[in-house]
C-alpha cells in the first residue's frame, strides 16, 4: 500500500477540507484508490504551524480553531508560518499549496511551488496566481526535477476540466471556449434574480466559502480573467499574459437590470471566453453578456460554472458542476494526487 506524506501550504478553507476528508476516507482511498494520505506538516501565514513527521490527526486539524496562532496548540506546533521548513523539511512527498491567489505576480505561492518542485517534491495546487503567470516555467522546473505540478483545481474547482480537455478533447480541433467560470458572480447575479442586494449576495458567497480573500477578483472578473488566460494557454497553444486580456465584471449590473432582463427571457452572465482567429492568434475576454434563454449558458446557477468548448469534429461540448466551494476545491487536490500516483505507477 502507497502512502503519499502530504504537507499543507495555507491552511483555509481548501486545505482544511482536505484535512478533513483525509480524516473521513483515508481508509476508503486506500481501498479504492491504492493509496492513503498522512499529514506531516501544516503551515498558514494566520494559524502558524507544525510539523510531525510520524503524521498529524487529520481529525484534529480538520477541528482546529481558526483563531491566530492555533496551530501552536499541537505538540510541537508553532505561531509562527513556517513556510519554507514544512515545505522542505516535512518529510512531504506532496506539497498541497493553497494560499491566497495573488492575481498580479502570483507571490508568495509561486516562491512555494519553486521551493518544494526544487526539493524534488510533487506540487499540488488551486493557486490561480503561480498558473496564470508561471506555469512554463513552474513545469519546467517540476520535468527537470522528476516530479510533478499539478493544478485541475485552479479552474472549474474540482470539476474535471483541465486535464479532461488535454486528455480527451486531444485531436477533436478544439478553437475555442466559452464560460461561466467564477462560482461567486454567478452565485451572486443568481440571488440577486432571487430579491437579495449585491451586497448582501456578496457577503453570503463569502460565508459559503466561494469567494477570494478580496472579493472585488470575484465581480470584477479579475479571477475569470486568469483562468481564461489558464485555459487559452494550456487548451488552444496560447501565450496570453494577464494583460492581454480585455477584462469586465458584474459590479456595475443592478437588480433592476437583472429583472429586466428576466421579462423578456434573457439572463445576465459574466463570460470569460478565447478563439482562435484565422490568423492563428488567440484573442480572449471577460465581460457581462446578455444571454438568450435558449443559450447553454443561459440556465446555469448558482456557484455551478461550466464551459463549452468549440471543436471542429464534435461542434460544442459542454462541461458543468461546481465551480467553487471548500470540499469541491479539496477534491481537486485529490484528482491531482491520484494523477501523480498513476503516473508513477504505469511508469
Ligand atoms: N474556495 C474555493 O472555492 C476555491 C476554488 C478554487 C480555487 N481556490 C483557490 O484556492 C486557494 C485557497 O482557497 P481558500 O478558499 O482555501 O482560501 P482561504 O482564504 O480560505 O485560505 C487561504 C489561507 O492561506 C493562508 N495564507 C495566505 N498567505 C499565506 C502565506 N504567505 N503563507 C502561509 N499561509 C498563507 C491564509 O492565512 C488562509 O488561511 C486560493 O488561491 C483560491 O483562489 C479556491
Ligand atoms: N472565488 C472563486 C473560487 C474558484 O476559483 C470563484 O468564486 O469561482
Amino acid at each position: 500500500m502507497t502512502e503519499y506524506k502530504i504537507a499543507l501550504v495555507g491552511f483555509g478553507g481548501v486545505n482544511r477540507a482536505l484535512a478533513q476528508l483525509i480524516a473521513e476516507r483515508n481508509l476508503r482511498w486506500q481501498q479504492e484508490l491504492g493509496f492513503g494520505l498522512k499529514i506531516v506538516g501544516v503551515t498558514d501565514l494566520f494559524l502558524g504551524s507544525v510539523i510531525d513527521r510520524n503524521g498529524l490527526d487529520a481529525a484534529t486539524l480538520a477541528a482546529l480553531p481558526t483563531s491566530k496562532g492555533a496551530l501552536a496548540q499541537l505538540p510541537q506546533g508553532s505561531a509562527e508560518a513556517f513556510n519554507e521548513s514544512v515545505i522542505k523539511q516535512s518529510g512531504a512527498d506532496i506539497i498541497a499549496e493553497a494560499t491566497f491567489t495573488n492575481p498580479k505576480d502570483g507571490e508568495p505561492a509561486a516562491t512555494f511551488c519553486r521551493w518544494a518542485l526544487e526539493a524534488g517534491k510533487h506540487v499540488v495546487t488551486t493557486n490561480k496566481g503561480p498558473i496564470a503567470l508561471h506555469a512554463q516555467a513552474l513545469k519546467a522546473l517540476a520535468k527537470a526535477n522528476g516530479v510533478s505540478f499539478e493544478y485541475e483545481g485552479s479552474v472549474m474547482s474540482g470539476t474535471p476540466v483541465l486535464r479532461m480537455a488535454r486528455q480527451t478533447l486531444a485531436g477533436s480541433g478544439l478553437v475555442g471556449f466559452e464560460g461561466i467560470l467564477n462560482g461567486t458572480s454567478n452565485y451572486v447575479l443568481t440571488r440577486m434574480g432571487e430579491g437579495l442586494g449585491f451586497a448582501e449576495a456578496v457577503a453570503k458567497a463569502q460565508e459559503l466559502g466561494y469567494a477570494e480573500a478580496d472579493p472585488t477578483a470575484d465581480v470584477e472578473g479579475h479571477d475569470v480573467r486568469l483562468k481564461v488566460v489558464i485555459l487559452a494557454n494550456e487548451l488552444l497553444g496560447a501565450c496570453l499574459q494577464v494583460s492581454d486580456v480585455a477584462c469586465s465584471g458584474i459590479s456595475a449590473i443592478t437588480r433592476e437590470d437583472i429583472e429586466r432582463a428576466k421579462a423578456s427571457g434573457e439572463h445576465w452572465k459574466l463570460i470569460g471566453a478565447a478563439r482562435r482567429e484565422a490568423d492563428g492568434s488567440v484573442r480572449a475576454s471577460v465581460q457581462a453578456r446578455l444571454l438568450p434563454g435558449s443559450h447553454p449558458l443561459a440556465g446555469i446557477t448558482g456557484a455551478t460554472n461550466a464551459i463549452a468548448f468549440e471543436t471542429e469534429l464534435l461542434g460544442a461540448v459542454t462541461v458543468s458542476g461546481p465551480g467553487a466551494g471548500r470540499i469541491e476545491t479539496a477534491f481537486a487536490l485529490l484528482s491531482d494526487i491520484l494523477a501523480i500516483h498513476t503516473s508513477s505507477h504505469s511508469a
